[in-house]
């Protein structure tokens, strides 16, 4: 039997540099919530089975009523003070299926993922354990430490990293098990998880896209509004 695919969107985040009385996920950005867009963006792709909400506490509620029309949506659930550890909430509800399970982390923030990055990520799963979504970086990057620079990488070997990031289910959870154990667990994101703690699992990029921008700042929320109500301009923009 085919392994079932679940996408868990990550909403548990409070959304303080967007600022407002609510989270940045419950604004409407072209006439739907920034959470049902990417709810949207799962619920309407073939291989994905289920959709499961992690929501900011307090909200979950809404969440709900945001994900009861999407067919495939499969629950609404807390998540915790990090992002960290709202993947650690949709882990344990995840409990008891099988390794071989698909399942995708993406950003709620991140309203305007397209089917082809979607496509690409479940792609790569069929041969890595651990998948990423990134795009090249038209600025110049440097490491800065007490406002110095440090170290100038070659351009070309940065990558900024997006989501959906999908992983099988059995690695994700063995890299966090591991994480839980270290008290200094630190990570922005799940593939840096993986990275620190199952560093022999080579972690495939797939290409992201600049629609799948993160709603961070006011500035985002201006721009999603305007993504929201134009096509894609290019192929690479889809
Ligand atoms: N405790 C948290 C924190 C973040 N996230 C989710 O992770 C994604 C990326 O996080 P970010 O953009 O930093 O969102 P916020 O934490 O809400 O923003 P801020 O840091 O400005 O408060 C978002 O979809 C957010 O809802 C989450 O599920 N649980
Ligand atoms: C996962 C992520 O979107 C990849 O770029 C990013 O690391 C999330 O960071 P945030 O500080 O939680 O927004």
């Amino acid at each position: 039997m085919a392994a079932r695919t679940v996408a868990v969107v990550l909403a548990g985040g409070t959304g303080q540099r967007v600022g407002g009385d609510l989270p940045k996920q419950l604004i409407e950005v072209g006439g739907r919530t920034i959470l049902a867009h990417a709810i949207a963006a799962f619920d309407g792709h073939p291989e994905i089975d289920e959709v499961l909400v992690v929501m900011a506490a307090g909200h979950e509620r809404a969440a709900a009523a945001i994900a009861a029309p999407f067919r495939k949506a499969a629950g609404v659930i807390e998540g915790g003070d990090t992002r960290t550890a709202s993947t650690v909430a949709a882990l344990t509800a995840l409990d008891g299926r099988p390794d071989g399970t698909r399942v995708l982390f993406h950003d709620a923030a991140r309203p305007f993922v397209g089917r082809d990055v979607i496509d690409r990520v479940l792609d790569a799963l069929g041969v890595h354990a651990a998948v990423a979504v990134g795009v090249p970086s038209p600025d110049t990057i440097v490491v800065v430490e007490d406002g110095v620079v440090v170290s100038m990488p070659p351009r070309e070997t940065m990558s900024r990293f997006q989501t959906p990031q999908g992983f099988r289910l059995g690695t994700i959870r063995e890299a966090y098990a591991l994480a839980l154990a270290d008290p200094g667990l630190r990570a922005t994101d799940d593939c840096g998880i993986v990275h620190h703690y199952l560093p022999d699992v080579p972690i495939r990029v797939v290409e992201g896209c600049e629609r799948n921008l993160k709603v961070t700042r006011p500035l985002d929320v201006v721009l999603a509004e305007h993504l929201a109500a134009t096509a894609p301009l290019t192929r690479e923009d889809s």
